[in-house]
């Protein structure tokens, strides 16, 4: 397995890496093993308003200079990533759990949102309206936003950063980067493949900490113009309240609650494989999980027989094993939320159909067996709150209107998924669902050329695609009066 120093100076500031102020670390963790990995730096409010004057010096340099120049490095670390997947898959799987066949995806993935956002930098363009005056011309005038603080969360450590600073750093923006404390590594990885690639100093900043004290040194700075944040719901909604007194911009992405619904005229075959793909992936830890199957009474019988036949061949363990399907969940809480969400079911009638217990194989990880409970109702936990582990629940309804109101009745709206091989019911359903993602067939949507992103509560603006650049870029219009 990969090896990695016993302490890190994890802060980069200003093209430097340091220690925390106060001496400070903290842990990171193993969570297949519980084992401690490393120690990384424990900075805080001091380290981050430094961090954040050093952006605010780079802006300058980095947002004059042309896109071309700022596409070259951005190409170059993507290059880097990719020939270096293998090592830095392995540091994923390590910090973080999911099986390393999961953890060489993401890299791929971190490392094609910089290439999409390489090409992207050339293409921010302005536009040029006519006036309804005759002498007046009218401008439109892409300009980078300024600061961005980024604040990424733990399931996907490395994608979730590039999917920020892959636009921030194309539209000519500065960055203070905090990453969530399980999964520091991934982030300290990231910055020295730029570090590597030549981007100047300052541009890109690193603050491992402290979360409260971080967010707050965003949240005063008058310099820091837009959060980027991806995590949960309830902390969106503290930033949001927080960031009014500076009117910042904010781009969130929180929480979901997807459902799945099988039609009778599915595939039952790809339904039940990709529900399961959806369901299990990274233990269940992806916003865009399903969270909820809904299927047509007639053909649950069969649908559920599939299901669990995928099921049964899951093998839960140690990421690092290649043959392992489902790694640990990421840490204690984790696996409280699933237990107290499948205890809630259970003590109101549902039934369990496969699974239900924290593993017993002899790793002392944060284990949970994949499982399937059916006889659920609509009033269940698991029917109404971010799972964010392992568990199926199964329920039946008897027509359309009943599943697209079963699926809307939540205050999130990430993604939803429909199986039918019907395309006028296909198309009538993905338009009344009130999701910002709707996978027809599919369930992986997420990749760095579409605009990912939730309404309701499930968050503000689009990351990736042409759409993920607009978040970082300000429209200034310009009106030029002509009097010769
Ligand atoms: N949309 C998604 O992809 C994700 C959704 N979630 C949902 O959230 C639940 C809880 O997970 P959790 O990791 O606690 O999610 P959080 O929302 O608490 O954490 C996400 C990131 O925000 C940081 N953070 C937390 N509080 C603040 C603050 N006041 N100011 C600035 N940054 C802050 C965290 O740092 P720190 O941990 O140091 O507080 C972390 O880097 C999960 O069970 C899941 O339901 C979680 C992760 C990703
Ligand atoms: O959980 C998320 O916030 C992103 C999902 C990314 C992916 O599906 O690859």
């Amino acid at each position: 397995m990969v090896q990695v120093e016993t302490k890190i100076s994890s802060l980069f500031i200003n093209g430097e890496w340091h220690d925390a102020d106060s001496g400070q670390t903290d842990a990171v963790t193993n969570p297949a093993t519980l084992q401690t990995i490393t120690e990384v730096a424990y900075g805080g409010e001091f380290e981050a308003k430094r961090a954040i004057d050093a952006a605010k010096t780079a802006f300058t340099e980095w947002s004059e200079m042309s896109p071309r120049k700022r596409s070259r490095i951005m190409y170059k670390a993507h290059q880097l990533m990719l020939d270096d997947v293998d090592r830095l898959a392995e540091i994923l799987t390590t910090e973080q759990g999911k099986p390393l066949k999961e953890a060489k995806g993401e890299i791929k993935g971190a490392a094609n949102f910089l290439l999409w956002y390489a090409e992207e930098a050339n293409r921010i363009y302005g536009e040029w309206i006519p006036s309804s005056q005759r002498r007046k011309r009218i401008l439109v005038v892409p300009q980078p936003v300024g600061v961005v603080g980024a604040i990424t969360p733990w399931n996907f450590p490395s994608s979730m950063i590039t999917r920020k600073i892959g636009p921030a750093l194309a539209a000519g923006c500065t960055v203070l980067l905090k990453p969530a404390p399980e999964t520091p590594l991934s982030a300290i990885e990231i910055v020295k493949i730029f570090e590597k690639a030549g981007l100047p100093e300052g541009v890109l900043n690193l603050v491992t900490g402290d979360a409260k004290a971080i967010g707050e040194a965003m949240l005063s700075s008058r310099d820091v113009r837009l959060i980027t944040f991806t995590g949960s719901t309830e902390v969106g909604k503290y930033l949001m309240r927080e960031s009014a007194d500076h009117v910042k911009k904010l781009s969130l992405e929180l929480g979901g609650h997807a459902p799945i619904i099988v039609f009778e005229d599915a595939d039952l075959d790809v339904a039940a494989k990709l529900t399961l793909g959806s369901k299990y992936r990274n233990a269940g830890q992806t916003c865009i999980c399903a969270n909820r199957v809904y299927v047509h009474e007639s053909v649950r019988e069969k649908f559920s027989q599939k299901l669990i036949e995928h099921v049964e061949a899951l093998k839960v363990g140690d990421g690092s094993d290649p043959s392992t399907d489902i790694g640990p969940l990421i840490n204690e809480q984790a696996l409280e939320k699933v237990e107290n969400h499948l205890n809630d079911a259970v003590s109101q009638g549902a039934e369990v159909v496969y699974g239900c217990s924290k593993w017993n194989g002899e790793l002392d990880g944060h284990f949970y067996s994949p499982t399937v409970v059916t006889n659920v109702t609509d009033d269940m936990a698991v029917m109404n709150e971010e799972t964010f582990g392992p568990l199926l629940p199964l329920q039946t309804f008897t027509d359309e209107d009943e599943a697209i109101a079963q699926a809307n009745n939540t205050d999130y709206g990430l993604a939803a998924y429909i199986f039918s091989e019907n395309l006028d019911r296909s198309l009538r359903v993905m338009e009344r669902l009130e999701y910002g993602i709707v996978g027809v067939n599919d369930v992986f949507p997420a990749t760095a050329e579409a605009p990912f992103g939730g309404i309701k509560q499930s968050g503000i603006g689009k990351e990736g695609g042409h759409h993920g650049i607009d978040e970082f870029v300000e429209q200034k219009y310009v009106s030029i009066g002509m009097h010769k």
